[in-house]
């Protein structure tokens, strides 16, 4: 079979290997794939069982539906010799963030051989973070055959040597000259090689030195501990390339013990050699690893039953013993995060998390993955640590536009420094407080005016107004749409979502915004822009495509529209409420006694407009990220790497009385007493805090601050009839919450002498 002509398509990426592409064969059109790397001299379509695992993974034989990516590193063929497993790292990277944005969503990496050690480095800590590594779903390492045992098996005279003198050029800055032909091994002897890579391949302790059974045992479990996605690992159980002294079995089983996430499938291949070429190793292999288990036991009723009551029991152990247990919550929290998602879904998840710290604490277990905090400590910790806090979590990928990553939705550190570096200058405040951009706020909120006064007499829905009727139906679809259930069942079980997605189109739509999109690919496609724009900003400073702008206009438009909006929605109903028509008089005498000053000089505007973000901040949300490797001390509690730790505003906002005493009360004035200010604005969380809080902040205050003035001066207003409690009470969506009635409908009365 492996002779025979193969179908694969050819993806042009952007590769920092010259001309090189990648390579897909097996189900084109899936959102899963494996991305095969092969081992040194290797190459696209050189280990024949890559091409093998394609055939069988193809949903058109029956396989589960993954497409194989095979491509050309420049360490593929004789380049290995120069290259370097950081440079693998990044190069595979490139093709997992090219994969991302076509829409790949579950992206497992197989390596094969030395395939193996840049899986290693890939995972390895100091590369994720330095290096803006994208994640993957999981890793399959086959052959992890150490090159330096691999070497010193057939060790020739004079390879000490060999060794000093490539670390003498080492030193000497010529890590990059190659060694003389005659001095290399026979396994890596037709190939130039680099001193740094033959120091990296053959020496104790060198880059490529992770699967040598006599390395340390602190060597060993950092190197296995830093897997945070399930893997599998396995040996040929005749491997050529390791000395039959190697208890091949005995080092996995080691591994295993240092990392839990290690497949229960890991093991020995029967039969196979170092490139398993036996068809009988591969269908064993891969009926074990796929099908398991054997269709027969299947119909055995007994087998059933044990099978459960281990799972089960297996199952409890883990919770039983996890370090969260520890950590305050509902039992049930411990072992299933069911009754969080049933909550997410119902639009209450908030709401839900609220309650929980209401009972528990400021520090809750709400799944047995995740922990949410309330003090100001967690949040200092969990959101500003080393500028930007931790990392975000998959969560965010449900906000991706057109498949791509906007500055919103990247998760690393590295990626999004980078994309926010560009950005942020155009929301800085001295940017909007400039003419041009004023003025914008100004004429749109003249125009609100306009609406207001053609209002006087009957009510005006404020959930959605606008004064043009083409963006208000833009709008419209923005801010109103209920995809929240279609979305996270999307995210949660994508193949629930793809079975039932017919029936689920009827009942929860996924998200659809035409005439935004139509608006966005549009304007974005505009060469010339204004020079106060994002766009002219990205098009000067940055190398992405067209739909990368787009991406990000759209998501700055969404951020904009869905918060702001939904932030004075809420609290210019609480302002026209009877409890609160003291505080609309408090706040016009002060536009009126300070009227021409600016409005950073209006301290009752700016307490109205800080109170109203706490008392219904726009996204009230969890806005969730994930524990470092290593684990951490977050508000007393130890907490381990990979769990999800999160804050929510409304919870932050509300729960911590000593900062904000009678904390269900909406109270501008406590924002006027100078005791306890710096508190105050440290457990403002409205905005998020850190490297990754709003970068609209300051526009998001200007209109807020414009649009209340110049009602205020106005207007008086007063909550109607055809609204109620209930209409305004805050339904969940994915991290912001808009009114459950979908509408706020005000009267507006005139001043008199206005
Ligand atoms: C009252 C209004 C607003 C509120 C309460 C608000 C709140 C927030 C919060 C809490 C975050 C952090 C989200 C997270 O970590 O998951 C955020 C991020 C962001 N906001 Fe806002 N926002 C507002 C207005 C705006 C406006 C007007 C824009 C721009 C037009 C905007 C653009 C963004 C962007 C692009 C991010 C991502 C920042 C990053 O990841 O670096 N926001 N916002």
């Amino acid at each position: 079979m492996t002779s025979s002509p193969f179908l694969t398509r050819v993806h042009y990426y952007n590769s920092p290997t010259r001309h090189s592409c990648a390579y897909e064969s097996g189900t084109f059109d899936s959102p899963n794939v494996i991305v095969a790397i092969g081992g040194l001299g290797d190459g696209p379509h050189t280990v024949p069982y890559f091409r093998d695992l394609a055939v069988r993974l193809d949903s058109a034989n029956g396989g589960p539906g993954y497409s194989v990516f095979e491509f050309r590193l420049k360490s593929s063929f004789i380049g290995f010799g120069t290259s370097s497993l950081a440079e693998d790292v990044r190069h595979i990277s490139d093709l997992v963030k090219y994969l991302r944005g076509i829409g790949k969503e579950r992206i497992v990496l197989l390596g094969h051989s030395t395939g193996c050690q840049d899986i290693m480095a890939y995972v390895n800590d100091a590369n994720y973070t330095k290096h803006g590594i994208e994640p993957v779903e999981g890793f399959i390492l086959q052959g992890p055959v150490s090159d330096r045992e691999a070497i010193e098996a057939e060790r020739k005279d004079g390879f000490d040597q060999v060794v000093a003198d490539a670390r003498v050029m080492v030193a000497d800055g010529r890590g990059g000259d190659c060694l003389p032909q005659r001095t290399l091994p026979d396994m890596l002897a037709g190939t130039p090689v680099s001193a740094y890579r033959f120091l990296a391949l053959a020496t104790k302790g060198g880059d490529d030195d992770y699967f040598s059974s006599d390395l340390e045992t602190s060597v060993v479990s950092k190197i296995w501990s830093s897997f945070d996605r399930p893997f599998l690992v396995l040996h040929s159980a005749e491997d050529e390339f390791v000395p039959s002294t190697i208890d091949k079995k005995g080092l996995i089983e080691g591994w295993r013990k240092e990392n839990t996430l290690m497949s229960p499938l890991s093991g020995l291949i029967p039969g196979a050699n170092h490139t398993v070429d036996s068809e009988e190793a591969r269908t064993r292999t891969y009926s074990r690893r796929a099908t398991v288990p054997p269709i027969m036991l299947l119909f055995s009723p007994l087998f059933l039953l044990a099978a459960a009551t281990l799972i089960l029991a297996a199952g409890l152990i883990r919770c039983l013993t996890s370090p969260l247990a520890k950590i305050p919550g509902p039992r049930v929290s411990l072992f299933t995060s069911l009754v969080l998602k049933w909550n997410e879904l119902r639009a209450n998840r908030r709401g839900y998390i609220h309650a929980l710290h209401v009972r528990y604490g400021p520090v809750v277990r709400v799944s047995p993955h995740e922990v949410s905090f309330t003090s100001a400590l967690a949040v200092k910790e969990i959101y500003c640590s080393g500028g930007s806090g931790y990392d975000k979590t998959e969560f965010y990928d449900l906000f991706r536009v057109y498949g791509r990553r906007t500055m919103f939705t990247t998760l690393n550190k590295s990626d999004h420094s980078k994309r926010r570096r560009i950005i942020a200058d155009r929301y800085a405040n001295s940017n909007i407080m400039r003419p041009v951009s004023m003025t914008g706020i100004q004429e749109r909120a003249s125009k609100f005016i306009t609406k207001c006064n053609e209002s006087v007499g009957q009510s005006l829905d404020i959930f959605l107004c606008t004064q043009n009727k083409d963006h208000e139906e833009m709008m419209h679809q923005v801010a109103s749409d209920d995809s929240l259930q279609n979305r996270l069942i999307e995210f949660y079980s994508p193949t629930l979502h793809q079975v039932t997605a017919k029936l689920l189109y009827s009942l929860a739509k996924p998200r659809e915004t035409p005439m935004a999109d139509e608006f966005v690919l549009k304007a974005s496609g505009q060469s010339d822009p204004a020079d106060f724009t994002l766009l002219k900003r990205m098009l000067e400073k940055s190398e992405l495509d067209p739909i990368d702008y787009a991406a990000e206009c759209l998501d700055h438009m969404a951020a904009g529209i869905d918060t702001t909006g939904d932030a004075l929605c809420f609290l210019m109903w609480e302002l026209s409420r009877p409890g609160s028509f003291h505080f609309q008089e408090k706040l016009r005498a002060e536009l009126r006694d300070r009227a021409g000053k600016p409005l950073d000089q209006l301290p009752f505007l700016e307490a109205v407009v800080s109170e109203g973000l706490r008392y219904f901040p726009a996204i009230p949300m969890s806005l969730p990220r994930y524990v470092p490797h290593g684990g951490k001390v977050i508000d007393g509690y130890v907490v381990p790497g990979g769990t999800v730790v999160s804050c929510q505003a409304y919870s932050v906002h509300r729960l911590n009385e000593d900062v904000f005493p009678d904390a269900e009360r909406f109270d501008p004035e406590r924002w006027l007493e100078p005791e306890g200010d710096a508190e105050r604005r440290r457990l403002q969380f409205a905005f998020a805090s850190g490297g990754r809080g709003c970068v609209g902040k300051h526009l998001a205050l200007a209109e807020m601050k414009t649009l209340l003035a110049e009602v205020y001066s106005r207007f008086s207003t007063t909550v109607d009839s055809g609204t109620t409690v209930a209409d305004m009470d805050m339904s969940d969506q994915l991290i912001s919450s808009r009114p459950a009635g979908q509408r706020c409908l005000l009267r507006f009365e005139p001043i008199e002498g206005q």
